[in-house]
């Protein structure tokens, strides 16, 4: 992945973010990703510090306006020492809640408006988005008892029923409004239906981003049917053209194979099958005589096979 990869988890209190985040890692990872997992308010010790004033019971007299300013303060100090840099490196970041959360709590259930919040974190994330958003989808009853039987409950987590209800609606509001970026997930289902939800969101998601490669394998002459054979068997989409090498100028053939991104390793894998370096015995062209002025053939070790291959990813992709 050349470019960083950017997914926030959202929802009510007590919806499952933080439960599935830990299975998304290990997703990533076992794809062979760099995660790097974080969380607003916090993920910075800035942010973390802003996070404690935040969620303290004992700060009751906070004002609605102070805590919208808050919650950007962090996120200011979390995107310019954290995810950008993260992203930079091209890894994947998991955000357990960011702008949205502010959007529907500060914006809508504290009214303070949709307009005035985007424009805050505009200024504190440099328009910042992420390239898919998990929205957990519990009513926030559910998730509110699940909180209360886990203990301590904070400052946010303590408003009424009503708030809460708010919030879930600007939730349901922010994804009518952005459909490409929001995905919902069924927060009822049982942890490891979740689960396998998210996976298939996320494992959609990249091949819309990262999709398709289009693989460039240019091969001996004399592997080319064999090869195209497999390819297709395989249902692979190939376009196989005569080509000339630019150095040798000999022979040789170039097959155009568009494939999705979890696709690419099987076609290399088939390349490597057909089109093997190996030795042959040729004879030799020269012109080898004795006295007798005889021409006696020479029999030589060539390597023939073999391929050269290019991974490239494709912008775009059109079929008129
Ligand atoms: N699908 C599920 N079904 C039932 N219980 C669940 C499910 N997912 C998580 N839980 C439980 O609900 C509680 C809250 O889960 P979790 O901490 O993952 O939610 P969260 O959305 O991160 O909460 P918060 O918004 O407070 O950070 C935990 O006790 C967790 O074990
Ligand atoms: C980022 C963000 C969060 N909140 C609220 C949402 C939760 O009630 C708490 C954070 O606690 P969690 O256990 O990490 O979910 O803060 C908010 O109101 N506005 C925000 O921007």
């Amino acid at each position: 992945m050349e470019k960083g990869f950017f997914i926030t988890l959202e929802g009510t209190d007590g919806a499952g973010k933080s439960t599935q985040m830990k299975y998304l890692k290990t997703f990533f990872e076992e794809k062979g990703y760099p995660v790097l997992l974080t969380r607003e308010p916090g993920g910075t010790a800035i942010g973390e510090k802003i996070r404690e004033l935040i969620l303290d019971n004992a700060n009751e007299e906070m004002k609605d306006k102070t805590e919208a300013l808050l919650y950007a303060a962090a996120r200011a100090q979390h995107v310019e020492e954290v995810i950008l840099p993260a992203l930079q490196e091209g890894k994947v970041v998991l955000c357990d809640r960011f702008v949205d959360s502010s959007i529907v709590y500060q914006g809508e259930a504290r009214s303070i408006g949709r307009e005035s919040i985007e424009d805050i974190n505009h200024f504190a994330t440099g328009g910042l988005s992420p390239n898919l958003t998990l929205w957990f989808d519990l009513p926030p009853e559910e998730g509110l008892k699940r909180v209360a039987s886990g203990g301590k409950v904070d400052r946010l987590e303590k408003e009424a029923l009503h708030f809460h209800q708010k919030v879930y609606e600007g939730y349901q509001t922010l994804k009518n409004k952005h459909p490409h970026r929001i995905k919902a997930v069924d927060g009822k289902k049982s942890i490891d239906e979740m689960r396998r939800e998210i996976r298939g969101i996320v494992i959609k998601k990249l091949k819309e981003v990262y999709g398709m490669k289009l693989v460039i394998a240019i091969v001996n002459d004399e592997d080319a049917n064999k090869l195209l054979d497999s390819l297709t068997e395989n249902r692979h989409r190939v376009t196989k053209l005569a080509t000339t090498g630019g150095f040798l100028k000999a022979g040789n053939t170039t097959f155009l194979i568009g494939t999705e991104d979890d696709q690419v390793d099987q076609v290399m894998d088939i390349i490597k099958d057909k089109c093997e370096t190996r030795k042959q015995v040729a004879t030799s062209p020269a012109p080898v005589s004795g006295t007798t002025g005889v021409y006696v053939p020479h029999p030589i070790e060539v390597n023939v096979g073999g391929a050269t291959v290019f991974v490239v990813d494709v912008e775009k992709h059109f079929k008129i």
